[in-house]
């Protein structure tokens, strides 16, 4: 087992590497501990589903991988950059080139068309692909002139993501994706990420607390109470149109 996990971290490029992660909020008297020493590596072009309870930890771990937190000790690494060392610059020009996010609420702006909120992210990043493009990876280029309240949350959610992947980021963090949404536009909305994941070899690693959705991964990386509980080699890969909850 251990021989078999050596070989696989041998063969795969670690993306990022977090050593021993604690994060604790100090709310006056309280201290929250949201983190409790988290070790882990996310490889290049790999499926990662992030598994747990409500309050485990799970949006702590993705938004310091992401550089919109820093922990409380530990270090994590992106490739050579050291997250943990960088400063506020560093890491917001490590999230601008790097990191795509995708919330479980939308975000985009009312008064933009499904093209202009994606564009107004290809106009700022260094490589970016066109927008229609990205917003045909999602199956949204033919909604590209509408305004989001024109569009259903699924739909939002889909041009939430190709905003998100326009920039060529390496990485696709998802917080909930599909948690404001029905299960069937759940499930359209996965495919779309699945299918980024594939066509574009974007790391990616997908926040839930539904462990139907963790059928979609390489791998599942379950966390309780902060810690990390266990992290499996998914073998039962699965179409995100084969889930069913
Ligand atoms: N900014 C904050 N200030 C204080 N406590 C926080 C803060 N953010 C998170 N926490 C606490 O840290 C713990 C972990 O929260 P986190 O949001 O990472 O969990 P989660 O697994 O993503 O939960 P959920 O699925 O409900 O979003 C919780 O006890 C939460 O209340």
């Amino acid at each position: 087992m251990l021989a078999a996990m050596t070989q696989r971290a041998h063969d795969k490029t670690a993306v990022f590497r977090a050593v021993d992660i604690a994060k604790i909020y100090e709310m006056g008297e309280v201290k929250v501990h949201a983190l409790r020493g988290v070790t882990l590596e996310l490889y290049e072009h790999e499926f990662v589903v992030l598994l747990g309870a409500s309050g485990s930890g799970k949006s702590t771990l993705l938004n310091i991988l992401g550089g919109l937190d820093v922990p409380t000790s530990g270090t994590v690494h992106y490739h050579g950059l050291e997250l943990t060392q960088s400063g506020d610059a560093e890491l917001t020009r490590y999230r601008r080139e790097h990191v795509g996010f995708v919330f479980q609420f939308y975000n985009l702006i009312p008064s933009l068309t499904a093209r202009e909120n994606v564009e107004l992210i290809t106009e700022i990043a260094d490589s970016p692909m066109d927008a229609l493009a990205a917003l045909e990876l999602v199956h949204m280029q033919d909604r590209a002139n509408h305004f989001p309240a024109q569009l259903s949350g699924g739909e939002q959610q889909r041009v939430a993501i190709a905003r998100a992947i326009a920039k060529n980021p390496k990485v696709l963090l998802c917080d909930e994706p599909t948690g404001a949404l029905d299960v069937q536009t759940g499930i359209v909305v996965l495919e779309a990420i699945a299918r980024i994941n594939r066509t574009l070899g974007t790391t990616t690693a997908v926040i839930t607390h539904n462990a139907v959705i963790a059928q979609l991964a390489d791998r599942v990386i379950t966390l309780s109470d902060g810690q990390i509980s266990g992290i499996e080699d998914n073998q039962g890969k699965i179409a995100a149109a084969d889930l069913r909850w």
